[in-house]
């Protein structure tokens, strides 16, 4: 890794895999029994007290419109979360949530600040457990494969899910060429040099960049706007060829502009990969995702999925009236 790197993405590589002892001691009751270690947070804690809004998922036939997509395209991925909950020492922020992402549909993660979006967007790919008092229970299946099964290895997930952050976070010294490769030898992903060329342009052409930086593919990654810039981690995460790419909050920090250009790249990219967008943004989950999940925490509560559903159906009839003035912009 290069000195001067600040990826979040890359630090998980000099993460223990699968070790996990919480660095505070576990507090007696009333705190509801917590997983101790990984291998126990696949079955969820025996004890606990009853959700004011159960888990959801959805039924079978549920499911919104999967994108179309040619015969010869390759197969798309789901991943499913099963009643997961989370913890940061004794502290519990999402109680049981359970969620189907389908293949080729645009997952929105919607809610207010401190709900528990982005701690259940970094469980889908095993971020949470970086965070030395974090802990979880529950299961997360990438086409049916729990990626917290023993037998999976931590890069094995990052390899196979990828994040897109909130800030864009190239390696800014480093060219753009050498940015989109970036994350193959940190995933231990092997391309030989003749293969190299087509890879980037072709995780470039995905990412909406290719046409503005292909003459400049030399030049450093911290020389492109902040919309470019994001492109450019799409791209670098698209290189490594993930089933599932996670995005946090990705255009909080563009402009209008640049927020339309990464919108279209995602609408685009649903025929390539799953994507589950965490965002605040209304008309940005409207105009991306064909589903959404409403988060919510009472006051001292963990965070739960108050609705989910179809994202027409979410924004113009949803079902449960927090929703709706959620959606509405009644508060949050
Ligand atoms: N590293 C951490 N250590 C301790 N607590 C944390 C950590 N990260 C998040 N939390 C807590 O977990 C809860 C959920 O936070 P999270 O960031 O997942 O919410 P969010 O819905 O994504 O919020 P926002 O929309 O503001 O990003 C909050 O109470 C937060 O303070």
């Amino acid at each position: 890794m290069p000195p001067h790197c600040d990826c979040e993405d890359y630090e998980p590589m000099s993460v223990p895999e699968r070790v996990f002892e919480p660095t505070q001691p576990l507090p007696a009751a009333p705190v509801p029994p917590q997983p101790q270690s990984w291998a126990a947070a696949v079955t969820p804690p025996p004890a606990e007290p009853v959700s004011p809004v159960p888990p959801v998922q959805f039924r079978a036939g549920e499911h919104p419109t999967p994108a179309p997509t040619a015969s010869a395209a390759p197969r798309l991925s789901g991943l499913e979360a099963r009643s997961i909950s989370a913890w940061f020492g004794d502290h519990k922020v999402l109680d049981r949530v359970s969620l189907d992402m389908p293949p080729g549909v645009i997952t929105s993660l919607i809610g207010p600040s401190g709900c528990g979006k982005s701690t259940f967007l970094r469980i889908l790919n095993r971020m949470h457990e970086l965070v030395p008092s974090a802990s979880l229970a529950g299961e997360v299946l990438l086409d049916g494969d729990d990626i917290y099964d023993r037998r999976h290895k931590l890069v094995d997930a990052r390899k196979k899910i990828g994040m897109v952050f909130q800030k864009p976070n190239p390696f800014p010294a480093m060219s753009i060429y050498d940015n989109v490769v970036a994350g193959l030898s940190l995933t231990g992903v092997k391309v030989d040099r003749d293969h190299r060329d087509e890879l980037v342009e072709t995780s470039l052409t995905r990412a909406g960049l290719w046409n503005e930086v292909k003459d400049r593919l030399r030049q450093p990654g911290g020389g492109l706007s902040g919309g470019q810039q994001q492109r450019l981690c799409i791209a670098r995460s698209l290189a490594v060829k993930p089933a599932i790419l996670l995005m946090d909050e990705p255009c909080s920090a563009l402009d209008p502009t640049s927020t339309r250009v990464i919108e279209e790249t995602m609408l685009e990219l649903r025929n390539e990969v799953t994507i589950v967008i965490v965002t605040h943004n209304m008309q940005q989950a409207q105009r991306v995702s064909q589903q959404c999940a409403f988060f919510l925490a009472a006051q001292g509560q963990p965070g739960v999925i108050v609705e989910h559903g179809d994202t027409d159906a979410m924004f113009s009839m949803p079902q449960d009236s927090r929703t709706n003035d959620y959606v509405t912009g009644r508060f949050g």
